[in-house]
């Protein structure tokens, strides 16, 4: 009989959560080439008999104990309000050494229920975050490209073992992505700043206006500036919700800093002072050209 193939060092390769994440991590590990066996665990029958139909894992549980039993690497790609009893099962059933890591957006919230729920493992228990998303959710959502030259960010500790760095980092590149490593609290500064503020806003927005006693004639003539800031407002409300709270502390920070700044420019406005405006809206244009120039240079 020929050996089995198998890619990142993992025969037996587990996915808490086949939704967005979860199911572009399965379907990127297949496009992958992987042919070890890849198990899922999702949340109801209905789930089960989905990711079976599209093809997502090669057997799927509703009970984690099942699909981790045999696991060498376990993906945990579930909302933040499931975590902790998903982290518990883990702990009662995956083997000793299987490698765990985790893809929520805020790292910090998730490093504290590692070490309640994962003490005697963390060694083999690597925070991690991509930075690929879209506002859509559950199984149909994923698909294989999603990490295609991405960013994800590792937050390893001193506790954090090399081999199981090392296999974490393996899945990610062979997903496309690139990895960088940093600190938990980092991670949270900078994310709070670049996606979990962009979330906050254009909720309110959409709220703002949905509220208006115009709302059908307001809605009727947004168009692509309305669209382009508020798509993420189709994102999973209860999700979002759950992030910010997650990562409460610096979310507050970065909206302070922008309530002033809103305010700084509400008077620039209402006193008809064009040089501030001008100093806003040209430090904004150059700063956004530069990303955009950025993004577009490197995703060539
Ligand atoms: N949405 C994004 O753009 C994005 C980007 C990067 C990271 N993340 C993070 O990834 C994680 C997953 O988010 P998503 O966007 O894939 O959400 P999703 O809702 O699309 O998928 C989550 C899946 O987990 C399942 N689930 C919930 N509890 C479960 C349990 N106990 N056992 C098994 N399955 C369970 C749900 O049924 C759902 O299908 C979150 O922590 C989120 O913060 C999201
Ligand atoms: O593009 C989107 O829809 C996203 O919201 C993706 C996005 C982001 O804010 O950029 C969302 C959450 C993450 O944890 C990482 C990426």
């Amino acid at each position: 009989m020929s050996e089995k193939k198998h890619i990142f060092n993992a025969k037996h390769v587990a996915i808490i959560g086949l939704g967005l994440i979860g199911g572009s991590v399965a379907r990127g590990i297949y496009r992958a080439g992987f042919r070890g066996e890849l198990v899922g665990a999702v949340e109801n029958e209905a789930d089960v008999k989905r990711a079976l139909t599209l093809g997502l894992v090669d057997a799927c549980h509703t009970d984690i104990a099942s699909a981790v039993g045999q696991a060498d690497l376990i993906v945990v790609a579930v909302p933040p309000a499931a975590l902790a009893e998903v982290l518990a099962q883990i702990a009662a059933h995956a083997p000793r050494d299987a490698i765990i890591t985790d893809t929520g957006s805020s790292k910090q919230s998730v490093v504290a229920l590692a070490q309640a729920h994962l003490a005697d493992r963390l060694a083999y228990f690597v925070p991690g975050h991509p930075i690929a998303g879209t506002e859509n959710q559950g199984l149909d959502a994923g698909f294989n490209t999603l990490f295609d030259g991405r960013r994800v960010i590792l937050t390893p500790s001193q506790d954090t073992a090399a081999s199981a760095l090392d296999c974490v980092v393996g899945l990610w590149k062979e997903l496309g992505a690139s990895v960088i490593e940093m600190d938990a609290a980092h991670h949270d500064d900078v994310l709070a700043a670049t996606s979990h503020l962009p979330h906050v806003l254009a909720y309110t927005l959409v709220d703002t206006l949905a509220a208006l006693s115009e709302r059908q004639e307001i809605f009727a003539f947004a168009a692509g500036g309305f669209a382009d800031f508020t798509r993420i407002a189709s994102s999973d409300a209860r999700l979002w919700r759950d992030i910010v709270v997650a990562n409460r502390g610096p979310v507050l920070d970065v909206l302070d800093t922008y309530i002033e700044r809103l305010a700084r420019i509400r008077s620039a406005i209402a006193d008809d002072d064009h040089d501030t405006i001008d100093g806003v809206f040209g430090r904004a244009k150059a700063a956004r050209d530069e990303y955009g120039a950025d993004r577009r240079e490197s995703a060539s």
